[in-house]
C-alpha cells in the first residue's frame, strides 16, 4: 500500500507538539497533512493530561479543514481509532488482540496501546493527534488510579515497527476509512466500530467532570454517544472517561 494520493506528509526530528504544529500551519493549509515527530517535548493527552512518550514510539497529527458541522467533525474520532486498528492490524498480525475502548482508545491484550486526542483549530481546522506506544509504555503509577495499564507494541506482540512505518500504515488505514465515512456516513463506521469495542455488554463506568455513571454498556448510538443501561434506566453520555 502507497502512500495515499492528496495528503500532505512531513517527519520532523522534533516538535513541541504535533497537535500544537498542526494549529500553527492550518491557516496556510492546501489539503490535509499528516504531522509526525521522532520527539515531542511537549505532548498532550486528552483532559489536560500529559502524554509521556519516549523517542522510538509514534506521535503523529492530521491536520485538516473539514467542511461538516462540528458534530459530524467529532465522528473523526471514530474514524482514527478504526484506522489505528487497521493499521496496528496489518502490521502486527494481532488482529484477535486488538480491541476499541470508547471515546477513542486502542487497546491490545486488554492494555491501552494508542490514544487520540481531537481538537478544533482556527480556520475550521480540526487536529487528529494520535500517539502509539511503538516501542515503550509509561509506568502503570504514571497514568490516573483505575486506567487501563499502558502496554506497548513491542512487549506485547515482539514486533518493532518504526514511527515511519507506522505513519505510512495509519495513513494508508486512514484514507479508507475516511473515504468510506464521507461517502456512507456514520453508520457503516458505527457498526465496524461496535463489532471491536471493548466491554460491550458488561458493566462499565464512565466519569464526566461532575458525576460517575455505572451500568452495562449498550451501545454507541448514531451521534456516537455511549448508552449504559443503569438501574435508574438509559443513560446517554457525550464525553466522560470508561474504566472497567
Ligand atoms: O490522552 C490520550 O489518550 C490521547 C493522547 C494523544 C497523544 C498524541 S501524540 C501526537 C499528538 N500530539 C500531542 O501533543 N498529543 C497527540
Amino acid at each position: 500500500m502507497g502512500w495515499p494520493e492528496g495528503y500532505g506528509r512531513r517527519v520532523m526530528a522534533e516538535v513541541d507538539s504535533t497537535n500544537a504544529e498542526a494549529a500553527r500551519i492550518v491557516g496556510g493549509l492546501g489539503g490535509p497533512e499528516w504531522i509526525c515527530a521522532l520527539n515531542q517535548t511537549a505532548a498532550r493527552g486528552r483532559r489536560g493530561r500529559v502524554w509521556i512518550a519516549p523517542a522510538g514510539n509514534f506521535a503523529a497529527t492530521l491536520v485538516m479543514r473539514p467542511r461538516e458541522t462540528a458534530a459530524v467533525v467529532a465522528l473523526r474520532s471514530f474514524v482514527a481509532a478504526l484506522a489505528l486498528y487497521d493499521a496496528l492490524a496489518a502490521l502486527t498480525g494481532a488482529e484477535a488482540a486488538l480491541a476499541l475502548k470508547w471515546p477513542n482508545d486502542v487497546l491490545l491484550n486488554g492494555g491501552k496501546v494508542a490514544g487520540i486526542l481531537l481538537e478544533g483549530l482556527p480556520n475550521g481546522g480540526l487536529a487528529v493527534g494520535i500517539g502509539v506506544n511503538l516501542i515503550a509504555a509509561p509506568p502503570a503509577e504514571q497514568v490516573e488510579a483505575g486506567a487501563v495499564r499502558p502496554v506497548s507494541l513491542l512487549e506485547e506482540t515482539g514486533v518493532r515497527v518504526s514511527p515511519e512505518q507506522m505513519l505510512d500504515a495509519l495513513a494508508a488505514a486512514w484514507a479508507m476509512r475516511e473515504d468510506s465515512f464521507v461517502t456512507y456516513g456514520f453508520a457503516a463506521m458505527r457498526e465496524a466500530w461496535l463489532t471491536r469495542a471493548a466491554r460491550l455488554g458488561e458493566v462499565i463506568t464512565a466519569r464526566t467532570a461532575r458525576d460517575s455513571v455505572t451500568g452495562t454498556f449498550e451501545t454507541v448510538d448514531a451521534q456516537g454517544q455511549l448508552v449504559l443501561n443503569t438501574a435508574q434506566g438509559r443513560v446517554t453520555i457525550a464525553a466522560a472517561d470508561v474504566f472497567f
